[in-house]
């Protein structure tokens, strides 16, 4: 067993790591932090657990850590759910101590060395590790990308071939993409807010290095142009897009790429075997119906109209963060980074 721990474990995308850990095949979760307001107490104790699914009872027992590279260096693996702004230097500090992170926090997404990974899209972005290692790091960072920017890449995946450079996006995100104090109840009730901060600079940047070209040192980033448009709509969890890409190629073919599209890997036990799922409704994908497909891990995408334009939908605490990071640990175990 690989040994892991979870930085930020009492948040929302905290919590999804805790519920996707607790009975995996390969990780054993031993190591909870938090801030100082919850250190010293009993994970039951400290967390406001606030998911659809019941709290592990194996994980209720766990005293949580002070948030420190003390407190994680007889780990394997930590997954990083802390606010950003903490991020940057605890992040350094522990890749820098020899132990491996797997983050969701966006502090070093775009750090030249860093992969910005999604195993179904650029795998061999994790070459960027041995970058890490040639300049003496003990450890390393591996990064997820922003939970909207996974859903469209993930999205765009089963297409990638035809070769478009214009995106446009307008997203429809949930609540819980804030955090559990990201947003006034009386703020998004009966309410749509047309700002999410930073949220389209991340989506048109990510993706440029998501969707590059890895040279043996560094990614050479792709010309693709994404516009996006972000909007928090009154949903608890599941993001939503609108997408349009500049492909005159008939919808049919489009449809067929995206039924015909499997996952690439058919070891790691996160990975779903469709992980993106078509479905041809008319009024489909929903969030409320579709954000779980795949234990959450599939984008369903579906209205595929000429143009191209099309609609996708995914979990955005487990695709779009959590679980993405847990994928990518399972790939870098496979690969024997570790
Ligand atoms: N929500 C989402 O859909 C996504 C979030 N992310 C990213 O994941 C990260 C976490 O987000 P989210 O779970 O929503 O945030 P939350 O606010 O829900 O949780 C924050 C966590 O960090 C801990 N924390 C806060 N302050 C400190 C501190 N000073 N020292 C140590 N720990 C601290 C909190 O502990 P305590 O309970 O003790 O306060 C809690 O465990 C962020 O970087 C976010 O941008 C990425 C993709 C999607
Ligand atoms: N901004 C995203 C969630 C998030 O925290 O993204 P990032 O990991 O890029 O900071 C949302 O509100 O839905």
């Amino acid at each position: 067993m690989i040994n892991v721990g979870v930085l930020g474990a009492t948040g929302a995308v905290g919590q999804r790591f805790v519920q996707l850990l607790a009975a995996h095949p390969w990780f054993n979760l031993k190591t909870l932090t938090a801030s100082e307001r919850s250190a010293g107490k009993s994970y039951r104790e400290a967390v406001n657990w606030r998911l659809d699914v019941a709290m592990p009872e194996n994980m209720g027992d766990i005293v949580v850590s002070k948030t420190s590279v003390d407190s994680v260096k007889d780990l394997d693996i930590v997954f990083s759910a802390l606010p950003a702004e903490l991020a940057g230097i605890l992040e350094t500090e522990i890749a820098d101590s020899g132990v491996a992170v797997c983050s969701n926090a966006a502090s070093h997404r775009m750090d030249a060395d860093v992969p910005l990974v999604i195993p179904e899209v650029n795998p061999d972005h994790l070459g960027l590790i041995d970058v890490q290692r040639d300049r003496g790091r003990d450890g390393f960072i591996v990064t997820n990308p922003n939970c909207s920017t996974i859903v469209m890449t993930m999205a765009l995946n089963p297409i990638r071939k035809r070769n478009f450079s214009d995106i446009r996006v307008a997203t429809m995100q949930a609540v819980s993409g804030a955090g559990f104090e990201g947003i006034a109840a009386m703020a998004i009730y009966d309410n749509v807010v047309p700002y999410i901060g930073s949220e389209e600079t991340k989506m048109e940047t990510e993706t440029k290095k998501i969707m590059g070209h890895f040279n043996g040192s560094e990614i050479e980033y792709s010309p693709v142009q994404v516009s996006a448009s972000c909007h928090r709509v009154p949903v608890i969890d599941g993001h939503t897009m609108a997408i349009w890409a500049d492909t005159d190629d008939p919808a049919e073919e489009i449809i067929n790429d995206f039924r015909n599209y499997r996952a690439p890997f058919s070891n790691l036990p996160t990975q779903p075997d469709k992980s993106v799922i078509y479905l041809d409704a008319v009024d489909r994908p929903q969030p409320r119906l579709d954000r779980n497909s795949g234990n959450g891990m599939s984008v369903s995408v579906g209205r595929v109209r000429e143009g191209l334009r099309f609609i996708a939908t995914g979990h955005n605490t487990i695709r779009g963060a959590a679980g993405a990071s847990v994928l990518n640990a399972e790939l870098i175990a496979s690969r024997k980074y570790l």
